[in-house]
């Protein structure tokens, strides 16, 4: 029997998605545990968000991954996704939550432990700290260090989102510190063996990481 690792992995789709996203998606999901997809669209109109969560809801929650849309957890409640992410600049916690009522929501703290508690007071129920490492998908507006990960994970019930430049190369500090998910982007979907291979990679050195 194999035990489920403390640590999960957590997609976030690439910033274009090709024509054929729907399939290499499920490729993906199929190559190994993968506990959310976020849908993260930016600048996108909202019938665009709209017809593409039609699209690739059904593909996630079909394999028992939490759809969480980016940004809008508007659009979140009306398509039938599981929850949201909302960063510092998006909206107040506390509004995103009445807005989703029990679906799941996550808010960027980047390397605050007070913005961190803060949202777990406003009701979230994962709180996101990052970049840890230099990333080309986006600008970071700020690089987050291990031990603000270490204090959150040794005081905190509230499960952390580690983000930012991870790949399978450099992620075992983050598991090993306690990380319940690691978010990427750049590590799966441009993954010279394809994104499926991108899984199968990062699940490997994360179970790596934590027997070692
Ligand atoms: C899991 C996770 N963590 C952090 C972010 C970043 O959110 P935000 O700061 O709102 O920036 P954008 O992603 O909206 O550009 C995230 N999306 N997901
Ligand atoms: C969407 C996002 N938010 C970040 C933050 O620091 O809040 S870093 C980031 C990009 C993550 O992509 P990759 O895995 O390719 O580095
Ligand atoms: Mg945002």
């Amino acid at each position: 029997m194999t035990a489920t690792p403390d640590c999960r992995l957590y997609l976030i789709t690439p910033p274009v998605l090709p024509g054929n996203f729907a399939d290499l998606l499920a490729a993906a999901l199929d190559a190994g545990d993968v506990a959310a997809v976020q849908l993260r669209l930016k600048d996108a109109p909202d019938l665009e968000v709209q017809k593409t969560i039609e699209r690739l809801r059904p593909v996630v929650q079909s394999r028992d991954a939490a759809f969480l849309l980016n940004d809008r957890p508007d659009l979140a409640v009306k398509h039938g996704c599981d929850g949201a992410h909302v960063g510092q600049s998006d909206m107040k916690v506390a509004q995103a939550r009445k807005i989703l009522g029990d679906l799941t929501l996550g808010v960027t703290c980047h390397n605050s432990l007070h913005l961190a508690m803060e949202a777990g007071e406003a009701g979230a129920d994962y709180v996101a700290f990052g970049a840890f490492f230099p990333t080309a998908t986006k600008e970071p507006p700020e690089m987050a260090e291990i031990s603000t990960l270490k204090s959150w994970a040794e005081i905190m019930e509230i499960p952390c989102v580690a983000i930012g430049g991870i790949t399978a190369g450099n992620c075992a500090p983050l598991v090993q510190t306690g990380a319940e998910f690691l978010a990427v982007v750049g590590a799966v979907w441009n993954h010279p063996g394809g994104p499926a291979e991108g899984v199968r990679a990062m699940i490997k050195a994360i179970a790596a990481a934590t027997a070692g």
